[in-house]
């Protein structure tokens, strides 16, 4: 009997999945599976959810949601046995895409049953954990009006990013030391992925992989509107290596220091964190997570 348990964040996306107990009790057979399904009520609640459904012997948890649910539920199960199983019901669904688990409920939830499972990396920004990218700078400010807006969906990005470009300053030194190399930066961006995909196809490190103990880093300077424009623009044809100024890095780890200022804002797998320090240490753990894909 396999002990199989779902989180379902039931406003990921814009709140329209259609995972119901009857939908998942028509397709996992009562001789074989036995099935809990939780529903997290607030930030963080999956968290506490899926600590519950390890002490309950949970063999499978599934993370129904975006980014942001997969990070909390899989946090919990870094270095353990118990498997990740999930339906992408996100807006963005970063992780999911790049694992090439399918956005059709139906389809995900016939992966699960084929436990297909695949041993991938985690990167840790201090004591935090992420999946799929972390940055500082643009992203991050993204992020933080994305929070703001009541809605989540890809024109709530747009607005954030426009916002964000109205008000970024960028105008503290970052230190940054990488494979035994220092950079002095004011950053627009620094953003480490452990993923090839930020959501919505998007992706600033196409080369990115979950399986080869690498991160790979992604170091912006503050450029003036047009270039920054035309940096977006890039993006899009996920051509954005080709300015000069952009440079792009693969490493085990990072240090990132701020002068004159004790805090970093960043984003960790698309949510926004204030980091009370003025030093980030970003590193790779590998191998840590057994998710079916
Ligand atoms: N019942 C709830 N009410 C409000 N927020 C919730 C609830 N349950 C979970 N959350 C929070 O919702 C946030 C967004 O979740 P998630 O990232 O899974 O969806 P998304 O943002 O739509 O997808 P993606 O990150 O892939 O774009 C997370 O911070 C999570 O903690």
């Amino acid at each position: 009997m396999i002990n199989i348990h779902f989180i379902i964040n039931p406003i990921a996306g814009e709140g329209k999945n259609k995972i119901t107990k009857g939908f998942l009790l028509k397709h996992l057979e009562a001789d074989s599976y036995h099935v809990t399904i939780k529903h997290s009520e607030y930030k963080k609640h999956a968290i506490e959810l899926t600590q519950n459904s390890i002490a309950e012997k949970a063999s499978i948890i599934v993370a129904c949601g975006g980014d942001g649910t997969i990070n909390e539920v899989a946090s919990c199960l870094i270095n353990s046995s118990i498997i990740l199983g999930v339906i992408p019901t996100g807006s963005g669904n970063g992780l999911a895409s790049n694992l090439n688990i399918p956005k059709d409920i139906n389809k995900a939830l016939e992966l699960i049953k084929n436990q297909d499972v695949k041993s991938i990396d985690a990167g840790q920004i201090n004591n935090k954990i992420f999946f799929s990218n972390t940055g500082i700078g643009f992203d991050a400010q993204v992020v933080k009006h994305y929070e703001a807006s009541a809605q989540r969906k890809l024109s709530s990005y747009i607005k954030a990013c426009l916002k964000a470009l109205q008000s970024f300053k960028g105008k503290n030194k970052v230190v940054i030391t990488i494979n035994d190399q220092q950079i002095v930066t004011n950053p627009f961006l620094i953003f480490t992925s452990n993923s090839n995909e930020l959501g919505y196809k998007v992706s600033l490190t196409p080369k990115a992989s979950l399986q080869d103990g690498l991160l790979d880093v992604l170091v912006v300077p503050k450029m003036n509107l047009l270039k920054t424009l035309f940096f977006g623009v890039l993006i899009l044809f996920k051509k954005h290596h080709v300015l000069s100024q952009v440079k792009t890095y693969m490493t085990k780890r990072l240090t990132l220091s701020i002068q004159y200022q004790d805090f970093f804002e960043t984003q960790i797998d698309g949510e926004f964190y204030k980091i009370n320090s003025n030093t980030i240490h970003i590193s790779i753990i590998e191998k840590a997570l057994l998710v079916i894909a």
